[in-house]
């Protein structure tokens, strides 16, 4: 059994006004939705395309625990699963439930596997197993892969998503992701990468979506080659170029040698 992390109360105070509330004033029409990431001073979120980084060092991983612990949701890109075969769940002291794994794979690039860390933690009941969020649309859906995602509590969610390009790439809309995670009584969402899935959300047309942002930058250069947060470039309406996205309502957090960037794309 994998040894659990403790986060000190008087750092989940601090992060208490970032993160979703249990009970919220307002009924909710969409979920609340944490953009978190562990990023090096160039912005690098690994080395490169499918090699599994260690950035965060021991304190803000257990930050991420704790955050992980106050969603419904963790939601990740497919590149990021076949990459890293994550856990996808919450190793932290005193977690009162395990957030549910969400897979943005449109093109059904995964094939799930008994191995598969996530599914096999789902097994010993220390996770739960993912819902796939997919362009394939339900009759084409492989039937192996359909039973074995449903034996472990898992599903596939099959979406609408719009083609680009000539290599026909399919992409879903982020407001259609967040609504149909909603209908499924997933309230909070933390999207934790990777950088396709970031650059993609911080479009300034979903920016109204994202509620909380927490960046833990460790103190490394992972060097040229990396997966890099960066997001598309903007311009202004007589085409000079304005920052892509700026974070407001800004305050940073130590925690051992990294330190943790809390912010807000919109008051
Ligand atoms: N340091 C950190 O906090 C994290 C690091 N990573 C790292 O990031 C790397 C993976 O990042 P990427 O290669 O950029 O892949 P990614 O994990 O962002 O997945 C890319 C795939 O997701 C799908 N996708 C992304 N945006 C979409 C959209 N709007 N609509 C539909 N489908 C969409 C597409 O199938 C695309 O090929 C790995 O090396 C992983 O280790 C991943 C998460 C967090
Ligand atoms: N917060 C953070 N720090 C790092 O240094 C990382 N490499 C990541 N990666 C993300 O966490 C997932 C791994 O989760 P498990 O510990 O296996 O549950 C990985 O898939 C990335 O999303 N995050």
């Amino acid at each position: 059994m994998t040894e659990l992390l403790t986060f000190p109360a008087a750092s989940a105070t601090l992060l208490e006004p970032r993160l979703p509330q249990p009970k919220p004033s307002t009924s909710p029409s969409r979920p609340f939705v944490t953009l978190t990431f562990a990023t090096s001073l160039d912005s690098s979120l690994s080395l490169a395309p499918g090699v599994r980084t260690r950035l965060s060092g021991p304190g803000s991983k257990a930050m991420t625990h704790y955050i992980r612990s106050r969603h419904a949701a963790i939601l990740i890109g497919v590149s990021t699963l076949i990459a890293d075969s994550p856990s996808l769940n919450c190793r932290i002291t005193g977690a009162a439930s395990q957030p549910r794994p969400i897979i943005i794979d449109p093109h059904l690039r995964w094939t799930p596997n008994p191995a598969d860390k996530v599914l096999e933690l789902a097994r010993l009941g220390h996770g739960l197993a993912p819902f796939v969020l997919t362009g394939v649309e339900a009759q084409s859906l492989p039937a192996a892969s359909v039973a074995l995602l449903e034996q472990h509590g898992g599903k596939y969610i099959p979406l609408a998503a719009t083609s680009s390009g000539p290599s026909g790439r399919m992409r879903f809309d982020w407001h259609v992701v967040f609504d149909v995670l909603f209908r499924e009584g997933l309230l909070s969402v933390m999207v934790e990468g990777g950088g396709q899935i970031i650059n993609s959300l911080l479009e300034p047309r979903f920016h109204a979506l994202i509620d909380s942002i927490i960046v833990t930058i460790a103190p490394t250069w992972l060097g040229q080659g990396g997966v890099v947060v960066s997001p598309s470039g903007i311009r202004d309406s007589a085409g000079i170029p304005i920052p892509a996205a700026r974070l407001s309502d800004v305050s940073w957090h130590p925690f051992g040698e990294d330190v943790v960037l809390c912010g807000k794309l919109h008051p």
